[in-house]
């Protein structure tokens, strides 16, 4: 059995009214381990509202509650941490703003320099991606899988594998070290539903 957990993005454009009830149904099918809020090209005040009423939904349920994009943001509204990537700012900026009690992500792509220098910065994990083709984000990266045995062989912090992950695909991410998959698609474009889609990731998860 691996250790490897299900780590939750929101789908893009979220109303959160409407998808609130869609995450707690997603997460009481669990265990999920993160769920990350991300919304992009929005007001402030956009953000602030999502967060207001996303994050009891998963702090309630004891999930950690990340925004993406913006740590200044997560620290004033009680998320557990922030995620950032190459075109936010850098890894020791984020961790400043952040300051030292909230978990810090950073994208690095396929790029092991990057993520030597995010976790010497002050990342709690660093993730890697995209592995397979994306149809939530345009991304022409694939990172080789044997990123993850490097990483998991080198290093105690932990790693995300994002990008095309689906229940079908996803066994070498989880062979190869990955501490967290994260997901958009499979789980809330699952043809059943996003309950369906995270029993259907954590089976094929256990069963790798
Ligand atoms: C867990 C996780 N990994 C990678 C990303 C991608 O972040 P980034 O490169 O900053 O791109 P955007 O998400 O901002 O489009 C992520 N969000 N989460
Ligand atoms: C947000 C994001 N970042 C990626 C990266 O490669 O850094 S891929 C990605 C989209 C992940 O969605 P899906 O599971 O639907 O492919």
């Amino acid at each position: 059995m691996y250790d490897c957990q299900l780590y939750l993005v929101t789908p893009p454009a979220l109303d959160p009214v409407a998808f609130a009830p869609d995450l707690a149904r997603a997460l009481d099918a669990g265990p999920v381990a993160a769920v990350q809020l991300r919304l992009k090209d929005v007001p402030d005040d956009t953000i602030l509202r999502a967060i207001d009423i996303l994050r009891p939904v998963a702090q309630e349920r004891d999930v950690a509650f990340i925004l993406n994009d913006r740590p200044d943001l997560a620290r004033r509204s009680g998320c557990d941490g922030a995620h950032v990537g190459g075109e936010d700012m850098d890894a020791a900026a984020a961790r400043t703003l952040l300051g030292d009690q909230l978990q810090l992500g950073v994208s690095c792509y396929d790029s092991r320099d990057l993520a030597m220098r995010a976790g010497e910065a002050g990342a709690d994990y660093v993730a890697f991606g995209a592995f397979f083709p994306s149809v939530s984000k345009e991304t022409d990266i694939r990172a080789p899988v044997e990123l993850l045995t490097w990483w998991s062989a080198m290093m105690e912090l932990p790693v995300v594998a994002i990008g095309g992950i689906t229940a079908d695909n996803c066994a070498p991410l989880v062979r190869a070290g990955a501490d967290f998959l994260a997901v958009i698609s499979a789980v809330w474009s699952h043809p059943e539903g996003p309950a369906a889609g995270v029993r259907a990731m954590n089976a094929a998860i256990d069963a790798a």
